[in-house]
């Protein structure tokens, strides 16, 4: 299945933001995220095995697995032969939207005011991540940044919990949120994972 950027976005209220040092935790993360009802993940390129990783978790059923911390073209295209469908990075730059616009390829670029929305806008972009979302001042920020730019679809990543999101996810133009409280550090609890999941899945999106 092809996804848009849209569909990736609503696919279900929570995008994990995952931080994997070891790819023999790719699937286990991946199936319990999965089985809680969170397929869309975000493997942030932030350590030595992400791409392994990436690798690992698009071969598990259900999983729509994208790159995050996605810095520019080369590492897109390294995040795509590793199998991610869509890519998030924490800003805008020119050379990376327009070669993800080029390959078609679902790109959630981090924003953090108005002038980065409205040179995304220029570029033919109408997706955006809020990041960091709390540190640049939480839901009345954004409220007020979406007061003139109504016509864009985010979602806010970057300092929000399972007990903040369902805020977020009230503003219409918010179609997911980003977040890494899923996923504890270290070897995972599948269990867990999976019940931080479906706690999150409950979130209306
Ligand atoms: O860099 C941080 C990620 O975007 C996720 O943020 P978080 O750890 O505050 O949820
Ligand atoms: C901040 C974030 O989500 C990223 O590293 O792409």
């Amino acid at each position: 299945m092809t996804l848009d950027v849209a569909g990736v976005m609503q696919l279900a209220p929570v995008i994990p933001v995952l931080v994997v040092e070891d790819v023999a935790h790719a699937r286990p993360i991946a199936e319990a995220l999965v089985r809680g009802g969170l397929p869309a993940l975000e493997v942030t390129l932030r350590t030595p095995a992400a791409l392994e990783v990436i690798r690992e978790m698009a071969q598990v059923d259900g999983a729509v697995v994208g790159a995050g911390t996605v810095l520019n073209p080369a590492q897109m295209e390294a995040a795509q032969a590793a199998g991610a469908r869509f890519i998030v990075s924490p800003g805008l730059t020119e050379p990376l939207a327009k070669a993800a616009i080029a390959a078609d390829m679902p790109f959630l670029p981090g924003t953090a005011n108005a002038s980065d929305i409205m040179r995304g806008l220029d570029l033919g972009l109408t997706h955006f991540k809020f990041f960091p979302a709390m540190a640049a001042g939480g839901v009345p920020a954004l409220k007020a940044i979406l007061a003139p730019l109504h016509m864009v679809k985010i979602c806010p990543t970057g300092g929000i919990t399972q007990a903040s999101a369902a805020e977020w996810l009230a503003i219409p133009q918010v179609l997911c949120v980003g977040g890494s409280w899923l996923v504890g550090k270290g070897a995972p609890d599948p269990a867990a994972i999976e019940q931080a999941a479906r706690a999150a899945r409950t979130l209306a999106g």
